[in-house]
């Protein structure tokens, strides 16, 4: 069983534009939507709507962190949040002529006491697997995800930004950096996708079994004791990449929970970011009929 902490939840907000965005002057959104956002949220959904058995776990607060309770709610989500005092974020992507654009918040300051909270929250469930994701709030430091990840014999997946990665000292079973979290977190040149992979392996030695990076239109690696698998993406029609990344280790965690070598859990992680990519926002697409995207995903060593 799966327990995903999200220190820093977010209603997504997706407004797509059909024009140009231009500063001074009031744009109109054609379309708008609002999801239960996060990475750790997120990926409780996508897992959820995979049949695998899986908690979501975070701060909420305000009226956005009710929005999220009740949609983690209606989409039969299992939750066990703690309390604070401040709202919970509103992060924007707007979709315009000229690409995407992510505005995403800080978030409400909290206090160390949290993480505590937290903590009694995971071990209630007693998880094989903790994914903790996102960034943390205002008031936490990296050691709050090393808190969890130390505080019980489960393996930990954390998929956090380039900075918190490299200053993380417990051990994990997994991080997910994007091409720039990684470049972020190694200083290497990360221009090719065997760059990547060297990056990628290099970074193992700072305390990860495996590293999963994210190479959006390129695919992904996923550099372990198995070697250096490298899948490229599938040719689709992207309407947006939010929720990309956290679709991609969901689809990888759930293989792994049914047992499945690495090799599988890749292409089940591109098949299911596929899905996410071609929906607007991080809303939660049909996932239990990935097999013939998961077929066509070319998996080679490197
Ligand atoms: N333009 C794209 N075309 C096809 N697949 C994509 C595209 N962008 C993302 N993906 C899929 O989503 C996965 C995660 O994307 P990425 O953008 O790297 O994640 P993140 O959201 O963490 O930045 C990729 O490995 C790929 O499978
Ligand atoms: O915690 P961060 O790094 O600000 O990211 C939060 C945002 O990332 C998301 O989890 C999407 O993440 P990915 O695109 O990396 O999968 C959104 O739901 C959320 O608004």
């Amino acid at each position: 069983m799966i327990v995903t902490v999200t220190y820093n939840p977010a209603v997504d907000q997706t407004i797509q534009f059909d024009e140009q965005m231009a500063p001074d002057r009031v744009m109109r959104a054609d379309e708008a939507q609002f999801d239960a956002g996060g990475k750790g949220i997120n990926a409780a959904q996508f897992l959820t709507a995979m049949d695998r058995p899986c908690v979501a776990t975070g701060l909420l607060g305000g009226f956005t962190g009710s929005f999220i309770r009740e949609t983690l709610q209606d989409d039969g989500v299992e939750t066990a949040f703690v309390d604070v005092d401040g709202t919970t974020r509103l992060n924007t992507t707007a979709i315009a002529a000229a690409g995407e654009y992510k505005l995403n918040q800080a978030g409400p300051t909290v206090g160390e006491s949290v993480v505590d909270a937290l903590l009694e929250q995971v071990r209630a469930q007693s998880p094989d697997r903790v994914l903790i994701g996102g960034s943390l709030p205002p008031g936490l430091s990296p050691n709050a995800i090393d808190r969890i990840a130390a505080g019980g014999d489960w393996e930990t997946i954390v998929d956090t930004g380039g900075d918190v990665l490299r200053e993380l000292d417990a051990q994990y079973g997994l991080c997910k950096p994007n091409r720039a979290e990684l470049g972020d977190a190694t200083g290497a040149d990360v221009s090719t996708v065997e760059g990547c992979a060297d990056a990628a392996d290099a970074f193992r030695d700072r305390g990860f079994d495996r590293v999963l990076a994210s190479l959006g239109a390129d695919g992904a690696v996923l550099v372990g004791d198995t070697g250096r698998l490298y899948a490229e993406a599938l040719d689709i029609n992207v309407v947006d990449t939010v929720g990309a990344g956290d679709a991609l280790l969901s689809g990888v965690l759930s293989a792994w929970e049914a047992g499945a070598d690495d090799e599988t859990a890749l292409r089940t992680g591109v098949a299911v970011s596929s899905q996410v990519v071609q929906r607007a926002g991080t809303a939660v697409p049909d996932l239990n009929d990935i097999g013939s995207l998961r077929d066509g995903v070319t998996v080679r060593q490197l």
